[in-house]
């Protein structure tokens, strides 16, 4: 047995997917395979014993990481002011937009804003490895995009360790997503990209445990010997995102070391994060999404305990993502957007973080000037130390949320954007503008999972009637009759199953992959 692409693979895509490529995915998978199928299987029994009634806690075994006097490596040159990053899924014409946008950092996502179908992942691969080289040039709609002469240092999301990549078998199995997204741009690039004086940079998602970390480590370690590149090269700021990655921060910077580049609050995943870990809960309900704010005692302390073990090891803390975005057609939403993500990046810089996420060009001058307020001349503020934050497991698990309720409307908008969603999605959209939000994988599970949370539990709404499952059915028939769009039965169909089904599903894209294609 050995490396087997199952589907054609468009000529262009061809010199991407090499021999060469395919061969070092195949090590990558034959060596790196057993142990991401054993990391997931140690998720789920973890998942066992929180819904037997465990709150997620610090280990007592790595105390002495927690406790210890370590820090990571330095930054590299063009990692070290990272005020604000932009965002966006890995496709030509938001590369070139992305790179030339004046964002410090481009980070080109395969995974929440990317729906992995074979032809966009290929695609993103080819326009990563044109960009690299200075020469990618996209058509669309009349005018020629071209990258100009100052560009964002790119960093490259590789798809989570949940999820696979069924186009391409190892020996006779579906490799690993992560190993192929990763592996195919630091095979393709790792070398243009030091000799044009930066290096291979990744944000790594949806982590949920420093072991995951070890294994993302040691997939460095084997691929940089590989490639004949030296240890160290790649760098890696790690999305913190999931609530039991939230106790292990300290032990996720240490697994990474010399590969560490900071921390990233992804607020969004957290949050849906929250509810599956406590699926099994009705003390742990929280109300509509739109009340679940950065300011809540929960995400707060998070993003808090994040900034304090970033500074205190060396490593950036990167703010997250506003979901607003401006609408050049209308300047009120336009308006409404800018303020609500000023003030969201006030409180991140005066916070203490080092850099932020925008998820649109036209946000990047709001979070610059926030973080020029704080920052100055001065790269990051790591030497702000915020001793004085002191964050106990019961304020991370604490769901309580002041003056919080679950609404009609929360119910209806949950569905609402969740059947928009899928169905863009499973049109070959990751992120799209949905009332004038951003709206990608991970916004899209809070929504669906509120839907299981509220439906399990029997949520009481502010009116007294209780969500059941014959209130769903209703609610998503009228939302339903109100959309127009392709894929909605098929969205409609996936999200009654991820409502209604007994069992919580652990990521909405793994159930709706199967469709995709
Ligand atoms: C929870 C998380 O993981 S957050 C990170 C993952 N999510 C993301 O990265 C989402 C990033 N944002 C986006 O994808 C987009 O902004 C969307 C889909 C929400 C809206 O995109 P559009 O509907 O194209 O917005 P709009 O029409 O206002 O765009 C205006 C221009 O800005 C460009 N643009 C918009 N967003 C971006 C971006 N993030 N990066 C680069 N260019 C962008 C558009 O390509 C368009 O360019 P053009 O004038 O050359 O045609
Ligand atoms: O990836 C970012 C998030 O908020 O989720
Ligand atoms: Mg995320």
């Amino acid at each position: 047995m050995t490396v087997e692409v199952q589907a054609k693979t468009p000529e262009a895509a061809q010199t991407v997917l090499s021999p060469g490529a395919l061969e070092f995915l195949r090590a990558l998978q034959r060596e790196f395979g057993t142990r991401r199928r054993e990391l997931l299987a140690r998720r789920a029994a973890r998942q066992r014993a929180f819904d037997a009634g465990e709150d997620p806690d610090f280990l007592p075994e790595t105390r002495a990481v927690r406790e210890g006097d370590w820090r990571v490596a330095e930054a590299p040159a063009d990692l070290m002011d990272r005020r604000v990053e932009i965002t966006g899924p890995a496709e030509p014409k938001m590369i070139i937009n992305a790179l030339n946008s004046g964002a410090k950092v481009f980070m080109a996502d395969f995974e929440d804003a990317l729906s992995p179908t074979w032809h966009n992942v290929l695609a993103g691969q080819r326009a990563l490895a044109a960009a690299v080289r200075r020469t990618l040039v996209h058509e669309a709609q009349g005018k020629t995009y071209r990258l100009g002469e100052a560009l964002a240092t790119l960093v490259v999301r590789p798809r989570g360790w949940h999820l696979e990549e069924r186009h391409v078998h190892v020996d006779g199995a579906p490799i690993s997503a992560s190993l192929f997204d990763f592996g195919l741009f630091l095979f393709g690039n790792a070398h243009e990209l030091l000799e044009r004086g930066s290096g291979p940079y990744f944000y790594l998602p949806k982590l949920e445990s420093h072991l995951e970390a070890r294994l993302w480590n040691d997939v460095f370690n084997f691929a940089q010997d590989y490639l004949r590149i030296p240890r160290g090269t790649i760098r890696a700021t790690v999305l913190i995102e999931t609530l039991p990655a939230a106790f292990e921060m300290d032990e996720i910077l240490f697994e990474l070391k010399d590969h560490a580049a900071g921390l990233n609050a992804g607020r969004w995943d957290y949050i849906f994060s929250f509810i599956k870990t406590f699926r099994a809960r009705p003390d742990k309900l929280l109300p509509d999404r739109a009340q679940v704010t950065m300011t809540v005692p929960f995400m707060h302390a998070y993003t808090e305990l994040l900034i304090k073990t970033c500074h205190k090891r060396g490593a950036h803390a990167m703010g997250g993502m506003a979901a607003f975005i401006p609408n050049r057609k209308d300047p009120e939403v336009t308006e409404r957007a800018l303020e609500k993500v000023r003030e969201d990046k006030r409180r991140e810089a005066r916070a203490g973080c080092d850099g932020t996420w925008v998820a649109h060009p036209d946000l990047i001058p709001v979070a610059m000037a926030e973080f020029d307020a704080v920052l100055g001349d001065a790269p990051h503020q790591k030497a702000r130390g915020r001793e004085e934050v002191a964050v106990r497991a019961e304020d991370l698990v604490n769901a309580d949320v002041p003056g919080g309720a679950v609404t009609e409307a929360g119910v209806r908008n949950n569905i609402n954007v969740a059947l928009q969603y899928l169905s863009a999605w499973l049109s070959g959209t990751g992120a799209a503008a949905i009332h004038n939000l951003m709206e990608d994988a991970a916004t899209a599970e809070i929504s669906r999972a509120q839907l299981w949370q509220w439906r399990t539990h029997g949520a009481t709404l502010e009116g007294g009637e209780r969500v059941s499952e014959a209130l769903y059915r209703r609610l998503k028939d009228e939302e339903l009759a109100s959309l127009q769009g392709a894929h909605l039965e098929t969205a409609a169909e996936l999200l009654d199953h991820l409502v209604l089904n007994p069992e919580f599903e652990t990521f909405l894209t793994l159930r709706a992959y199967a469709h995709l294609d």
